[in-house]
């Protein structure tokens, strides 16, 4: 157990470190509010103190079918944003009709297995579920496959109130690659789960909110707003400790009781190693707010 300690010690310090070192210049998206540069996306920088990124799928056409350039382009967008030090949370959506309906099914219909394995087959994917900044999913519309999926490696899901989630992969003869029998049976149960990707159903915003998948539902029109107010609560807090607490969150899906007990245990500890921890401290000690600096 005690080598267990010291692993987990290592990696809060990790992270700290790795925060430390995050570049403090803006990026091209702090010195802008929008950027066009993009075929399948569009970026922007929201809020009162433009500190929260906007992301939004842009392929209306194909219902934001997630081909590989969208792909490519969302994870080099997560990446600068998540490079940018203005930048506190960021916000993903697509359009009133679709989050996304799925990866894009012509792209990928000539497939073959070799091809899959030997082009790494989704490993663009991953970049979502990688970045260290709160993401929220602003879901209208369809979440399905690898919409549903790509909604799922975001942090936190707000759902417009005619969204629909599914996994419908088995309709097509496949199925989920991107999480979809992993992610969505530990938060809805493997019942639900099972019954979701054996029968491709779809369930409403209501149901998600019920089951735990989406944490609000909000009326269409007012989702990407509620969904940039959230990002903005979380950016009022200090970045540096936001990160280490999503991080210890996520390791509750990860391992076990005992050992994530340990592991926020050991980030907890680590946070009084840091600025912002006495910062927040003393403020409430002195009846003032607090004035965090990520260090
Ligand atoms: C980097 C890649 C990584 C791969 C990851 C794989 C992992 C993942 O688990 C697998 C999947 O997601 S498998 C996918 C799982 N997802 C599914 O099985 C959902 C498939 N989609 C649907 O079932 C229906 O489109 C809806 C019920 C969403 C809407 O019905 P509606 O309101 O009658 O609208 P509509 O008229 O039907 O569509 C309008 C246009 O969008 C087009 N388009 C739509 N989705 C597309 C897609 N995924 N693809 C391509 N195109 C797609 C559609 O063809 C049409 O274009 P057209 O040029 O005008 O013909």
């Amino acid at each position: 157990m005690a080598n267990i300690a010291k692993i987990f010690a290592s990696r809060a310090q990790n992270v700290l470190q790795a925060a430390a070192r995050q570049p403090q210049v803006a990026t091209r998206f702090s010195s802008s509010s929008t950027n066009n540069n993009w075929e399948y996306i569009k970026t922007e920088v929201a809020g009162e103190g433009k500190n929260v990124a906007v992301i939004t799928l842009n392929r209306p056409k194909a219902l934001n079918a997630l081909c590989n350039g969208l792909m490519k382009e969302l994870s080099t967008a997560l990446q600068q944003y998540g490079r940018d030090s203005s930048i506190a949370a960021i916000v993903l959506t697509g359009s009133e009709k679709a989050f996304a309906a799925g990866a894009d099914i012509k792209e990928m219909v000539g497939n073959t297995y070799s091809q899959c394995i030997q082009g790494n087959f989704l490993n663009d994917w991953t970049e979502v579920a990688r970045t260290q900044k709160p993401i929220i999913a602003a879901v209208n519309g369809y979440a399905l496959g690898g919409g549903c999926e790509l909604a799922m490696m975001c942090d936190i899901i707000y759902a417009g109130d005619k969204a629909k989630f599914g996994q419908p992969e088995i309709a097509l003869g496949t199925i989920p690659g991107a999480g979809g029998t992993q992610r969505l049976t530990r938060v809805v149960g493997k019942s639900k789960a099972m019954e979701m990707c054996l029968t491709g159903n779809m369930i409403g915003a209501q149901e998600a909110e019920k089951l735990g998948l989406a944490s609000k539902v909000v009326p269409a029109d007012q989702l990407l707003g509620e969904a940039v107010k959230l990002g903005e609560k979380i950016g009022t807090h200090s970045n540096l400790i936001v990160q280490l607490c999503k991080e210890s969150v996520n390791t509750a899906y990860e391992t076990t009781l005992q050992e994530g007990l340990k592991f926020e245990r050991r980030t907890f500890h680590a946070t009084f190693s840091t600025a912002d921890r006495k910062e927040g401290m003393t403020a409430f000690a002195e009846k003032r707010p607090a004035k965090f600096t990520n260090e």
